[in-house]
């Protein structure tokens, strides 16, 4: 069947579809309920089926006689070490800490917060939780303290894992002091940390009170088995930004997410079992969890942990090197690491120095791909790019290509065609459905298929008003698109207050309620503008209260750093700029999207609804002394 019957199928028999692809995956009890309705009228899939994450990632490989293949090569470039773990190996790390954990007392519907680097016990705490139904919230180590609370606070973990630090580049980053904080703030007090002690330095004046060393537990610990779990039972919760100040904890179920994870590998993906397949994410995101962890290892790839930079660790070859000594067939990242190295590397010299016969397709997502860094792919690695498009929400991709068909053709600057399951239209602000070639919301008709997330953690009211509520019987996706004649889909940006910056979603929102919190600020406006090497980066826009001396200089001192201790250095807030007044509406709404096209130095057009056209003039000149 070609890539076209196969989407055709998904949409007209979705039962029989996904019937079929569950039958690719190991059940305990493979489900007789398809699909049926789950609460908020929202559609489930699977819900009488049982099985194990782990299993299918880990035992089922060993039962199947291949333990000995490489399941996950460690590499890190920023402390020297290299290290490869077989299944088998894996499965002793993993079921010695799922003992560890249920030793804690941690039992299926329990969680944690996993907090760590890139490292290869990160995947192993993955996997322990998910081997005994600990339903596990793996946090980004870029993160500040009060994310991590703000994440604790809304899942109350009965376990925290951490590790003594990261490395980022040359620049040794300590947890502890981190984590300490974060459990002083927060209200719900976890009741055991684990430490991963990684020996980077001497770290003693780093420990505090009460905390398990990792190693120690895996130690004393005796190995268990998976435990099966109901089709539906969460796996994982990851929070993502929204468009009010708090994260949204994303619930991901487990068989649908298994089912969706080994039909992207090998459809969407088109990569063979036993193959090296490498997604360069942070653990804590999406395509971390998906395809750096599950979807890998679920379709028996070895998985490559990174710790490094796609540039200065030690310089832009490295993913080449990478690539060359593993033999990876597939990878991914998102375009900003190519728009680095090519930064660093215009001609492509670094290239040169490596073996990559055994390349075959680069996959982008994270924001779009810009025309020239694809051209660019394509002149120096000579493999095909291929842009795709999805969200913390799906799981897995939303728009692509289906590489297993090899007619998959590549459109520049497009993120593909709906992936089968999607029912993707585009609406106007009515809920009419345009034609193509004109932008509009990119909506999805219910039901979204096995993977998709289950709901909001502990919200539901906010998961219909965030996603269902909008248009009724569709996923409102937050992005707005247009399709072409042939079905291609072009995402032109997000309609709401989330922004990416080099591929991490973040919220605007959260940023503005940081800025609005500093004592001489009146109000202020937080966009992202365009950046180069990051796509977007945050800038803000601040009206200082009357009768405050502060100067400008230390005003944006002071709200980096704010945003740096809130949400963490990743936010890359870098510039704030103080105005006399802000461009609203007559009903006093602030005109962002103004504001970022002066920022963007772009046209614009004056809009009917604003308060007062002088402003426009004065913003333009405020912004002319600051690029001075
Ligand atoms: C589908 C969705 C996805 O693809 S998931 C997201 C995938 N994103 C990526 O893979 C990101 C690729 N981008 C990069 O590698 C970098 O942004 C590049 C382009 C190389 C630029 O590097 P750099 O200028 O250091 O920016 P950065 O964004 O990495 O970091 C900004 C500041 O945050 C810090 N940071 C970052 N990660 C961590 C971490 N895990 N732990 C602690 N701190 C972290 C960085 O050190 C940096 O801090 P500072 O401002 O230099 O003090």
């Amino acid at each position: 069947m070609n890539a076209e019957n196969l989407f055709q199928k998904s949409i007209d028999d979705k039962e029989e579809f996904w019937k079929k692809q569950a039958q690719k995956i190991d059940w305990f009890k493979f489900p007789e309920q398809i699909l049926s309705e789950g609460e908020n009228d929202y559609p489930q899939w699977f819900s009488d089926g049982k099985l194990n994450m782990c299993y299918l990632c880990i035992d089922k490989h060993i039962e199947d006689g291949l333990g000995n293949q490489a399941a996950i090569i460690y590499d890190s470039p920023v402390t020297g070490q290299k290290k490869t773990y077989t299944f088998n190996q894996a499965k002793e790390e993993i079921s010695k800490l799922a003992g560890g954990l249920a030793s804690l007392g941690l039992k299926k519907g329990d969680t944690t917060v996993i907090y760590m680097p890139m490292i290869p016990e990160t995947l192993f705490a993955m996997l322990a939780c998910a081997r005994i139904g600990v339903i596990h919230n793996v946090v980004f180590g870029g993160f500040a303290p009060h994310e991590l609370v703000v994440r604790i606070d809304d899942c109350k973990p009965k376990v925290l894992i951490t590790a003594t630090a990261g490395v980022e580049i040359a620049k040794r980053i300590p947890y502890l002091p981190l984590v300490e904080k974060a459990i002083e703030l927060s209200q719900d007090k976890v009741e055991n940390i684990i430490v991963f002690n990684r020996k980077l330095v001497d770290n003693q004046h780093e420990m505090f009170d009460g905390l398990i060393d990792y190693q120690e537990l895996v130690e004393q610990s005796t190995a268990v088995d998976c435990v099966a779990v109901e089709s539906t039972h969460p796996l994982y919760l990851l929070y993502t930004s929204g468009t009010t100040g708090k994260p949204k904890g994303i619930t991901r179920d487990t068989g649908g997410y298994a089912t969706a994870l080994k039909f992207s590998m090998t459809k969407i993906y088109g990569v063979e079992p036993g193959e090296t397949y490498w997604a360069a994410s942070d653990f804590g995101w999406a395509v971390g969890h998906s395809f750096s962890v599950y979807g890998p290892l679920i379709n028996r790839n070895t998985t490559i942990i990174f710790e490094g930079k796609p540039v200065m660790t030690p310089d832009a070859g490295t993913f080449w090197r990478i690539i060359s000594e593993y033999k990876v067939s597939v990878m991914f990242t998102a375009p900003t690491a190519i728009r680095a190295i090519k930064k660093e590397d215009p001609n492509g010299e670094l290239v040169k120095k490596y073996d990559l016969t055994h390349f075959k397709k680069q996959f982008l997502a994270g924001e779009r791909c810009d025309v020239a860094t694809l051209d660019w792919f394509q002149k120096h690695i000579g493999v095909p790019a291929i842009d795709h498009w999805w969200q913390t929400e799906s799981g897995w991709p939303m728009l692509g290509l289906m590489t297993f068909d090899e007619n998959y053709s590549i459109k520049r600057a497009s993120a593909g065609k709906p992936i089968p399951g999607y029912d993707i239209k585009i609406f106007d602000e009515n809920g009419y459905e345009l034609d193509a070639h004109h932008e509009g919301y990119l909506v999805i008709k219910l039901p979204l298929p096995p993977g998709a997330l289950l709901g909001i953690w502990n919200d539901d009211e906010r998961f219909k008003k965030s996603y269902l509520s909008q248009y009724q019987g569709y996923y409102f996706s937050g992005d707005g698109a247009i399709k072409d004649e042939d079905g291609y889909v072009f995402i032109t940006g997000r309609v709401d207050d989330v922004i990416n910056v080099a591929g991490h979603r973040l919220s605007t929102s959260e940023m503005e309620e940081i800025v609005s919190s500093h004592p001489d600020v009146a109000e202020c406006a937080v966009v992202g503008i365009d950046d180069e090497l990051k796509g977007q980066v945050p800038f803000a826009t601040v009206v200082v209260k009357n009768g405050s001396a502060i100067s400008e200089e230390q005003m944006e001192k002071d709200i980096v750093q704010m945003v740096r201790e809130n949400i963490g250095a990743v936010a890359c807030l870098k510039s704030v700029m103080t105005v006399k007044r802000l461009p609203k509406t007559r009903s006093g709404k602030i005109l962002r999207k103004l504001i970022r096209t002066l920022l963007d130095g772009r046209e614009f057009q004056i809009p009917p609804t604003i308060d007062d056209e002088n402003i426009i003039g004065e913003i333009q000149q405020k912004i002319q002394q600051y690029k001075v």
